[in-house]
């Protein structure tokens, strides 16, 4: 595809919920690249849009009207099937809650995606992303044997084992103390400076975004700005002229 830099591009996207006198419109008229190989943050107050935002830049929601493009293919075209599939296939998600499998080991609740898809693992593969987030010595476990760091590095694990195009991630470090969210952050970024995946997360963090390439500001269900280079004090004062958080 010439040209294509964008992970993910989103033309005109809005979002109602609802109808008539109840409608709420979450999303009006986003339109904003996700640029491959980038860690990007998307941050703005509490009901400006963020998880609406993600939900549909993600292919977990359809917008009520206007375009998501996952590299070069048009979600909104997609059956349910197949979008099923391809957020399968070449999207990683991990959320706030690891949502693990109590009674599978670490490596098997990181390789569940693929035997859900009827595929096996590459071995080489699997040996790195275990090794990239740090649990080669805890295969055999079982979640409830781990810390809540080590849970969420099992989800980012199982998130990067379909070798996705992107990986999405919402308030990925909302139930870890600040250690332990930075040592996972840290991870996600060296994610894609080592091994050039593309992140997306989602955050009420100001410290939690400054570990991203760049910050996305949404308002009122609008993207306002991009801040390139973000610094925790930058972020916190941006938002501030945003309204409540
Ligand atoms: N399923 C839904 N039905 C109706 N309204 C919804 C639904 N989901 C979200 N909304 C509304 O859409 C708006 C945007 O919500 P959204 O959850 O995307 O914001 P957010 O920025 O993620 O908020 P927060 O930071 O509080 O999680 C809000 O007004 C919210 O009440």
């Amino acid at each position: 595809m010439v040209g294509q830099d964008h992970a993910v591009r989103l033309a005109g996207v809005t979002k109602v919920y609802g109808a008539g006198d109840s409608a709420v419109t979450a999303l009006r008229g986003v339109s904003l690249e996700l640029r491959r190989g980038r860690f990007t943050a998307v941050m703005g107050p509490s009901g400006s849009g963020k998880s609406t935002f993600l939900h549909c830049a993600a292919g977990l929601d359809r917008p009520t009207s206007g375009s998501v493009l996952l590299g070069g293919t048009e979600l909104s075209g997609l059956k349910e099937k197949a979008l099923t599939e391809l957020r399968r296939d070449r999207i990683g998600f991990v959320f706030q809650a690891y949502n693990l499998v109590p009674s599978l080991t670490v490596l098997d609740n990181i390789t569940l995606p693929l035997r859900f898809a009827g595929r096996t693992a590459d071995a080489a593969w699997l040996r790195e992303i275990v090794g990239r987030v740090g649990l080669d010595q805890h295969l055999k476990r079982r979640p409830n044997q781990l810390s809540g760091g080590q849970q969420q590095r099992v989800a980012v694990a199982r998130a990067l084992v379909s070798r996705p195009e992107v990986v999405f991630a919402d308030e990925p470090t909302g139930a870890l103390d600040m250690r332990t969210g930075a040592e996972v952050l840290t991870l996600l970024r060296r994610l894609v400076d080592e091994a050039g995946q593309t992140v997306v997360m989602v955050t009420h963090d100001p410290v939690a975004a400054a570990h991203a390439h760049s910050v996305l500001f949404l308002a009122d269900g609008r993207f306002v700005e991009e801040m390139p280079s973000p610094t925790p004090e930058r972020v916190a004062a941006r938002m501030t002229t945003l309204g409540e958080w």
